[in-house]
């Protein structure tokens, strides 16, 4: 088995390798160690462990005659060729419903924290700038709450906007029947158009790749702010920076990035942008639960036992 040991638990580790082979695969490292491991354990590799950073892309599942199985630590599978395993009866499972709670928590203290400004005024307080500092934000309660995919995710986070009285939007392909008290937007610019806080929760798919353009953004506004829990390549990041760096876009709450673990640095200079390092699903709680269907799915597969989470 080989595991990318980027962002791992030591619990999901020491699980791995009491109950497997395990080999890592430490992606950090120059790309000549990761050939030259591949090469010594291409043939007695069966499973991949991968994680929302590193999957199983085409030049990876070529490399490995003998898989079977990637079990995904994480709820997206956009680093895995889905299509190349279900070609090649690979199995695929996620880790789906254990990290919704918290992902959605992160989204909620995303829009408060750029609303309320708690970042920049922390960081005035911890100066000594206590009597000298602007520190007047913006109202949460009542914000119409734009959510683009109205999945699990996107569900938790509305009921929580809802309880801070904030009207709720959505965009998706169809009308959803669970969203009967949302307003249904047929597309992004007019959802964009139509809230205050605009957040990014949907699966990412070549469909969804830059959702996020220059026409959502404009429409979004000076007075708007984005919020992305979902994945980088969601916003085109070149337009977000801009934008900010303009004033054409009130804020941004961000967790992911286009090219993780790189951050544009032109950010790093704007208050009313709070950074986030890809940490919605780290909760020690989240993390034990994906780690346990990790090691549970892949004890299913070599049994012969109905997966837990299939993907394919
Ligand atoms: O981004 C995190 C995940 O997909 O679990």
């Amino acid at each position: 088995m080989t595991c990318s040991s980027v962002q791992v638990q030591p619990y999901l580790l020491e699980a791995l390798e009491e109950k497997f082979t395990l080999h890592k695969l430490d992606t950090t490292t120059e790309p000549d160690k990761a050939a030259r491991f591949l090469r010594t354990h291409r043939d007695s590799i069966r499973a991949v462990v991968g994680t929302a950073f590193v999957g199983a892309d085409a030049e990876l599942i070529d490399q490995l005659p003998n898989l079977e199985i990637v079990s995904s630590y994480s709820v997206g599978v956009d680093k895995i060729d889905l299509a190349k395993c279900k070609e090649k009866g690979i199995r695929v499972t996620n880790c789906p419903d254990v990290s919704t709670d918290d992902v959605a928590d992160l989204a909620l203290g995303l829009m408060l924290a750029v609303s309320r400004r708690l970042c920049p005024i922390d960081r005035y307080v911890r100066s000594g700038l206590w009597s000298k500092l602007d520190f007047f934000s913006k109202q949460f309660s009542g914000k119409t709450v734009g959510i683009i995919g109205p999945g699990n995710i996107g569900m938790a986070i509305a009921k929580r906007a809802e309880a801070f009285g904030c009207p709720i939007s959505y965009f998706s392909r169809s009308q959803k029947p669970a969203c009967i008290n949302y307003n249904y937007c047929p597309t992004v610019v007019d959802l964009a158009a139509n809230c205050d806080i605009l957040v990014v929760a949907c699966a990412l798919t070549p469909d969804t790749r830059h959702i996020i353009n220059r026409d959502v953004i404009d429409a979004l506004g000076p007075e708007g702010v984005l919020v992305n829990i979902g994945r980088g390549p969601h916003v085109d990041e070149a337009e977000l920076v801009s934008a900010l760096l303009e004033g054409r876009l009130g804020g941004a709450g961000l967790d992911v990035f286009q090219d993780e673990p790189n951050v544009p640095e032109e950010l790093f200079k704007l208050d009313n942008v709070v950074l986030m390092p890809h940490v919605g699903s780290a909760t020690v709680e989240a993390r034990k639960a994906m780690a346990d269907l990790v090691v549970g799915n892949l004890e299913a597969h070599f049994l012969n036992k109905p997966l837990l989470t299939p993907v394919v």
